[in-house]
């Protein structure tokens, strides 16, 4: 018997687990999205089995429901499906950062008799949209699910026998622990990301060169800060109380830092960075599949060759690539060739080799 999986939200997050479940046997994925350009994407990229736009008939015919939408879209739509046509056992699970509300929401479900058992992959990117999508993605992350103490065992594993396929380590904890936990390794440090970079930009009318010599660090500790904002608001907005708590704790650790700078005290400022080194190179960070790529979109004409053309000049400069995939190719109309790399540098290289080389026009997303 097939099994039907419906997507609500085609992003980086609802498109990388439609492509991992697509895996699954006699598993048909469909997909929606509210932006029409997302699910034509969608389509062309083979996200999904099925891209639909009447989302209630699909929802009707669903095993299993997956929200990939920001997690305040997520609480609108809960509290529209109480009113769909949906399969008894169905189960609908979300994808959303945050967890306290969402669960507060799913009692509501639970009182009429719906499934909902929360979701979180510990695993993203700070590229969004449907582009972004990946089918690793997930690949040995944590995906967090927090079901109700009291949830029917079969609605559990029926979830956990699909998102298997996502090929992440699954676990149960309890949803407002999440959410102390999340602040901490996850949405305070995007707080504090987005600060550091109001700070470079507070340089530029004294200090302009600033900006030119961020380099390594302060693009490794700042990455995150180009994530969705919409996205970050609403996960901000949900976990407001958690990460109050967090900025106490954070403008406490300042308030020592600050003291041990101003008695100019040597000892306590090299003990400050030993013990962080220590817990940080100890730190049994997950490892996906999905690390950071560089990509660079070339517009490529219709013409054989063309891809060869383009990765030979790159090899003659020695410009090594992570990856490679044509996003549109249809007759008679330009390509785009994404290329990633694994620097910004590296992808300024190939820049500078393309634009000799060829006249190609060329964007970075
Ligand atoms: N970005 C990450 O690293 C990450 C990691 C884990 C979990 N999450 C969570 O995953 C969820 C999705 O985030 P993302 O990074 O994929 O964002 P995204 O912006 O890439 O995708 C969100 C998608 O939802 C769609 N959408 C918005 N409103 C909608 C609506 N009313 N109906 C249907 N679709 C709608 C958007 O068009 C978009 O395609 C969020 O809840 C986020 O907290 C994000
Ligand atoms: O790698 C990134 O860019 C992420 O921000 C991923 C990340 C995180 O690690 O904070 C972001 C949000 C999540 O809900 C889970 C993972």
């Amino acid at each position: 018997m097939t099994r039907n999986v419906l997507v609500i939200g085609l992003g980086l997050i609802g498109g990388s687990i439609a492509l991992s479940c697509q895996k699954a046997p006699q598993t048909k994925i469909y997909g929606y999205d509210v932006l029409d350009k997302t699910r034509e994407l969608a389509a062309t990229l083979n996200i999904v089995h099925e891209v639909v736009s009447d989302v209630k008939q699909a929802a009707s015919i669903a095993d299993v429901i997956i929200f990939g939408t920001p997690v305040n879209v997520t609480l609108q739509w809960m509290d529209e499906l109480k009113n769909w046509p949906l399969k008894k056992d169905v189960v609908i699970t979300d994808t959303g950062s945050t967890k306290s509300l969402i669960m507060e929401k799913a009692k509501e479900l639970k009182d009429i008799g719906i499934t909902f058992i929360g979701g979180h992959p510990m695993a993203g990117s700070h590229k969004s949209g449907v582009t972004a999508a990946r089918q690793y993605l997930f690949e040995n992350a944590y995906y967090m699910l927090t079901p109700f103490d009291d949830e029917d065992g079969r609605q559990i594993i029926k979830l956990e026998q699909l998102l298997k396929f996502t090929l992440a380590k699954l676990v149960k904890v309890d949803a407002k622990e999440h959410d102390h936990m999340t602040a901490v390794v996850s949405h305070f440090p995007h707080i504090v990301a987005a600060s550091l970079v109001h700070q470079l930009n507070g340089e530029k009318e004294q200090y302009p060169m600033t900006a030119l010599l961020a380099a390594g660090g302060f693009r490794d500790i700042t990455r995150i800060a180009s994530s969705n904002p919409y996205i970050w608001r609403d996960i901000t907005l949900q976990n407001r109380k958690e990460l109050l708590d967090q900025l106490d704790v954070w403008q406490e650790e300042m308030n020592h830092v600050r003291s041990i700078l101003e008695n100019n005290d040597d000892q306590s400022i090299e003990n400050y960075f030993a013990v962080a080194k220590n817990v940080r190179d100890q730190l049994p960070i997950s490892t996906g599949a999905f690390y950071t790529t560089y990509d660079l979109y070339v517009d490529i004409p219709d013409y054989p060759g063309v891809i060869s053309e383009v990765t030979g000049y790159l090899a003659e400069d020695n410009i090594s690539i992570t990856n490679i995939r044509i996003l549109e190719a249809r007759e008679d109309i330009f390509g785009i060739l994404v290329i990633s790399f694994q620097t910004s540098e590296i992808r300024e290289q190939a820049v500078k080799c393309l634009q000799r080389r060829t006249k190609f026009e060329m964007h970075i997303a």
